[in-house]
């Protein structure tokens, strides 16, 4: 595995990308691209759901299709964007084209396999699966990638630099880990968001108005984040200086302990983990 920071702008050597999805999470890695500087004519997205095309033209100046035909044809690089029980109809109807015109295929769905996104597409073809989250649109987010046998050294440097776009980008060796990496990043800041409505929540329960609940939640979050991501202290470091022995933090940690919060996030991330590979063998 190998990590690796975001550029600064993405290479005009992406050249053209179809997004076929246009939802929430195409959104947000055209959202990241286009802030870092990429070529808005060049990012093409098919989305069968006008009000989606709207407001991806909308927001963004990029070209928008209705059918996937249409962007897949002139577009080298391809992201599959759609949910996994969809995927396989939508790879199907794109063979011909992929047969073709060779393109690098990359797919974010969750659960679905290089192996079965390649045999959808007719076979022989080069597949990235990339596993992103949606902090991509501020280019905060981090990527796990996984490329099959037929990805070349340049295709390899093109989704690289396509996912560092939207932040980070960690190369998986072993495919059977991409469920994992969806587990604790994929699905990951919806975890951040609960716990900021918990949080959000409890403080209000306390007495404190909405406002000052949750302001004092959300930056509470981003301070804790940017010192566990700008610093090298360990975390339990960290909390450790936060716990006064016999204060306010101790108790609030011995009730999370005594909760079982760990065996929680243990049990929460290996349903996720089981769930993607649900998804693989019912999609297929
Ligand atoms: N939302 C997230 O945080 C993340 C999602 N993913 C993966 O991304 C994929 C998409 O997820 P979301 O964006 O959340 O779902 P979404 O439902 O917001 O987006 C999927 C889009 O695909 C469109 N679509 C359906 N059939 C189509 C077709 N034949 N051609 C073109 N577009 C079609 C839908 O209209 C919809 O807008 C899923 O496979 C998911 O596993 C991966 C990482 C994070
Ligand atoms: O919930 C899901 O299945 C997708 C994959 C990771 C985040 N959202």
């Amino acid at each position: 595995m190998s990590a690796s920071a975001a550029p600064a702008s993405p290479s005009s050597a992406l050249g053209s990308i179809a997004f076929i999805g246009g939802g929430n999470m195409a959104r947000s890695l055209i959202g990241g691209l286009v802030a870092r500087g990429a070529d808005r004519a060049s990012l093409l997205v098919a989305e069968p759901v006008p009000e989606l095309r709207a407001a991806l033209a909308r927001d963004f100046q990029i070209p928008t299709f209705e059918h996937s035909a249409q962007p897949v044809a002139s577009a080298g690089t391809w992201v599959l964007a759609v949910k996994p029980q969809v995927m396989r109809e939508v790879c199907q109807a794109l063979a011909s084209v992929a047969q073709a015109t060779r393109p690098l295929v990359m797919s974010v769905a969750a659960g679905i396999t290089a192996a079965q996104i390649d045999r959808w597409l007719g076979g022989n073809v080069a597949v990235v699966r990339a596993m992103p989250n949606t902090p991509a649109l501020l280019g905060a987010g981090v990527t796990g990638l996984y490329a099959n046998a037929q990805v070349d050294d340049g295709q390899r440097a093109r989704a690289l630099a396509l996912m560092q776009s939207a932040g980070a980008s960690v190369w998986i060796e072993h495919e059977s880990l991409m469920d994992a990496v969806t587990a604790v990043s994929g699905s990951g800041p919806a975890y951040v968001f609960l716990l900021a409505e918990a949080m959000q929540a409890a403080g209000e329960a306390q007495g404190l108005p909405a406002a000052a609940a949750r302001e004092l939640a959300l930056q509470t979050i981003l301070g804790a984040a940017r010192m566990l991501t700008e610093g090298d202290e360990a975390p339990a470091e960290l909390r450790r200086r936060v716990t006064s022995p016999g204060g306010t933090t101790q108790a609030a940690i011995e009730t999370f302990e005594a909760g079982g919060l760990r065996e929680l996030v243990a049990s929460a991330i290996d349903a996720a983990t089981r769930r993607g590979r649900e998804l693989s063998a019912a999609h297929d």
